[in-house]
Order: structure tokens, then C-alpha cells, then sequence
């Protein structure tokens, strides 16, 4: 990427720099799963018979949000070789992401499961299923550099480095788009099944999100990524040493912040909404805040988008078909503001 950031012309913000013309705006590389949301909701898992089917993961999920705000999306990684891999391939070309790089897996590993329970609007967890799971299958030597080259934005998921061979194929994916100016953007997605121990985590966490433009998490996920807890200012005073230009800080109903290189921070608070569920916020956040990064708007106004994106998924069933069109955010914003107005 540029490492330029370009300033927008009377605007006291400024805009992150991609590369020009490039077939996709976004490849994402990681999982893509499936996840069963509870029907019969407000009630503990163990009490709910019926589970709505949909495509998740989290990398999966930022794909489908940010075809549907009307970018070009790509998706590297690796299903099972079954119904559950076709439904989910199928469902990704239907809105149009593109998955000549979404291979199925010929070793018999199957595809992760994410059983939703929804106990209340505000207490919801999610179960994985993902032991020897396909994602984490996908090799080194099936990373294609032309694919990742004609791509603006190269998305990470942070549960790719979970496990080897993954791990192996996200740095080697990082070192191609590096090579060719692609931004990397890495999304920490902490998902502590996947992993050994926290200490294995701090280590990938760290080591990739030095290498990365911009990097997006909870504030939970970064205190992992540094081994304890710890503050926004000694988060991005530490990665500011390498190549991060962007750090976002997700803090739920708080809000978020994001704090340049430059120095400038930018906050957003969450919108108040009818909540149905919280999963699907942190990956309708992120498809929201890259679009709008994407389209050369100011870091505020990413911000906002990411955070409006969000408000409109967790007032919704699931986290992947219920991502926003750009006119639904629009909307949203207009009609939040007027009630704000009074
Ligand atoms: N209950 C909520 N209502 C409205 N917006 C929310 C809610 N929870 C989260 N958000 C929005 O989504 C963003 C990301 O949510 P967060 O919970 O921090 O991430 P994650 O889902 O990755 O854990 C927040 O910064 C906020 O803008
Ligand atoms: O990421 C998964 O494997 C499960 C997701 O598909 C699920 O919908 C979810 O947990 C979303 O997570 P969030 O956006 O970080 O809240």
C-alpha cells in the first residue's frame, strides 16, 4: 500500500490510501462455515430444537458484507467436500463473491459448525464445532499470487493462524500482497477453541499484526495480542513501530476508536437499536468500515458506517444474509438522525 495517506482537500480528516485499479477491492482469507441460529430464541441452547442454517465465519461474513454494500469480493479458503461446502460456495456466488479460490477439501476434513444460543438480546454465545476443521487445511502452496495481486485489500482473519498449514498460508498470503501493494487488513477475530493457549495467540497475533495496514479488534483481543491488559495508547504506540496505520478498537455498545499514525483518534459510538441478537456485530462493523474506507471516505465516516452496519445485523437473525445494503445503512442513518432530532 501507498504508505502516503492522502488528506482530503478542505476536510480536517484523512482518508487510507489503496491502490488503483484492481479487479476486487477485497479478498478475504480464512473461514468460511456454517452457522445454526436458534429459532426458537430467548432460551438456553439446551432448550432450543430448532436452528436456522447460514453461512458464518467470520472472514465469510465480512465477504458477504461488503459484496452487499457493492464492492468486488474475493474469498480464500477451503470447505468440506459435501452438502455443507456446496450450500455455503453456492450462497457466496449468489451474492456475488467470488470463489474460484474457495477449494474443497479432498482429505476428508469437514466444515466448522457455529450453534447460536440466544438466551436474551443482550446474553448470547456461540458453541464451534471445529475440530480438524477444512479451513484450517488450506496450505501455503495454494496461495496464488496473480489472485492476491489483483486484489486492493488482502482481509485476514485472525483464527487462521490458528493451526498449521493455515498459519503458513496467511503469512505466506500477507508476503505476496506486501509484494505487490495490496493493503492488509487484519481482523484479530480471536476464537480461543482454535487455539492451544493464549501465549501460541500473542505470538501470530503479534507477529502478523506488525506486518499489516490496518488492524481491526476488541479491546479484549488486542490486550491477547499484547499478553495482558493494557490501553489503546500502548497499543498503538507499540504498533506504530512497524507498519500498522490504522488500529480500530471495538468496545460493543461503547462505541469504537481508531487512531492513526499520524496521531489523529476518531471515536463513534454504537446506535441504540431493537437487539435481537449480539454475534455478527464485529464482522457487519468491519464490512461497513471498509467499504467506506474502500470508497476514499474519511476515517470518521468509516466509523459511523461500520457502526450503523452493525446496529442494523444485531437487530437481525443472522450475521451473514442480514448484512446491509448501502441504501439500508443510508436509510438507517437518516431515520436515526430525525429521532435523535426529537
Ligand atoms: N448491542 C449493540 N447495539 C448496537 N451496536 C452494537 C452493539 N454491539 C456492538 N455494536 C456495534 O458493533 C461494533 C463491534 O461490536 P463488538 O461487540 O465490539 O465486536 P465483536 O462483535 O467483534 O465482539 C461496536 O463498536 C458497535 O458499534
Ligand atoms: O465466526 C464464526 O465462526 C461464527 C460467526 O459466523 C458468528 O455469526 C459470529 O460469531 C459473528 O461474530 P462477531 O461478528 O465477531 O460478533
Amino acid at each position: 500500500m501507498d504508505s502516503e495517506t492522502r488528506v482530503k482537500k478542505g476536510a480536517l480528516d484523512v482518508s487510507i490510501a489503496f491502490p488503483a485499479d484492481r479487479s476486487f477491492d477485497v479478498i478475504a482469507l480464512g473461514r468460511a462455515c456454517i452457522d445454526l441460529n436458534a429459532v426458537d430464541y430467548n432460551r438456553p441452547l439446551e432448550e432450543t430444537r430448532t436452528f436456522a442454517k447460514y453461512v458464518g465465519g467470520s472472514p465469510a461474513n465480512i465477504a458477504i458484507g461488503t459484496a452487499r454494500l457493492g464492492l468486488r469480493v474475493g474469498f480464500i479458503g477451503k470447505v468440506s467436500n459435501d452438502g455443507m461446502g456446496k450450500f455455503v460456495v453456492s450462497y457466496l456466488n449468489q451474492v456475488g463473491v467470488d470463489t474460484s479460490h474457495l477449494v474443497f477439501d479432498q482429505e476428508g476434513h469437514k466444515i466448522g459448525l457455529a450453534f447460536t444460543e440466544i438466551k436474551s438480546p443482550t446474553e448470547c454465545s456461540i458453541l464451534l464445532y471445529r475440530d480438524e476443521v477444512a479451513d484450517l487445511y488450506i496450505k501455503p502452496e495454494e496461495m496464488d499470487e496473480n489472485y492476491i495481486a489483483s486484489s486492493k485489500v488482502l482481509l485476514i482473519s485472525g483464527t487462521a493462524l490458528a493451526k498449521s498449514p493455515s498459519r503458513e498460508a496467511a503469512f505466506r498470503a500477507v508476503e505476496l500482497a506486501r509484494r505487490n501493494q495490496v493493503a492488509v487488513v487484519f481482523e484479530l477475530d480471536y476464537r480461543a477453541y482454535s487455539w492451544r493457549s493464549p501465549y501460541e495467540t500473542e505470538v501470530y497475533y503479534r507477529l502478523l499484526a506488525r506486518l499489516s495496514d490496518i488492524v481491526i479488534g476488541t479491546r479484549e483481543e488486542f490486550d491477547i495480542l499484547e499478553g495482558r491488559p493494557g490501553s489503546d495508547e500502548a497499543t498503538v504506540k507499540a504498533l506504530f513501530e512497524f507498519l500498522p496505520k490504522l488500529v480500530v478498537v471495538k468496545r460493543g455498545v461503547q462505541g469504537s476508536a481508531a487512531y492513526h499514525r499520524d496521531g489523529r483518534v476518531y471515536s463513534a459510538p454504537a446506535f441504540h437499536t431493537q437487539v435481537l441478537k449480539t454475534f455478527g456485530a464485529g464482522d457487519a462493523y468491519a464490512s461497513g468500515l471498509l467499504y467506506a474506507l474502500l470508497q476514499g471516505e474519511d476515517v470518521e465516516t468509516a466509523l459511523t458506517m461500520g457502526s450503523a452496519a452493525a446496529a442494523l445485523v444485531v437487530s437481525r437473525h443472522s450475521s451473514s444474509e442480514a448484512m446491509p445494503t448501502k441504501d439500508e445503512i443510508d436509510h438507517f442513518l437518516q431515520e436515526y438522525s430525525e429521532r435523535s432530532r426529537g
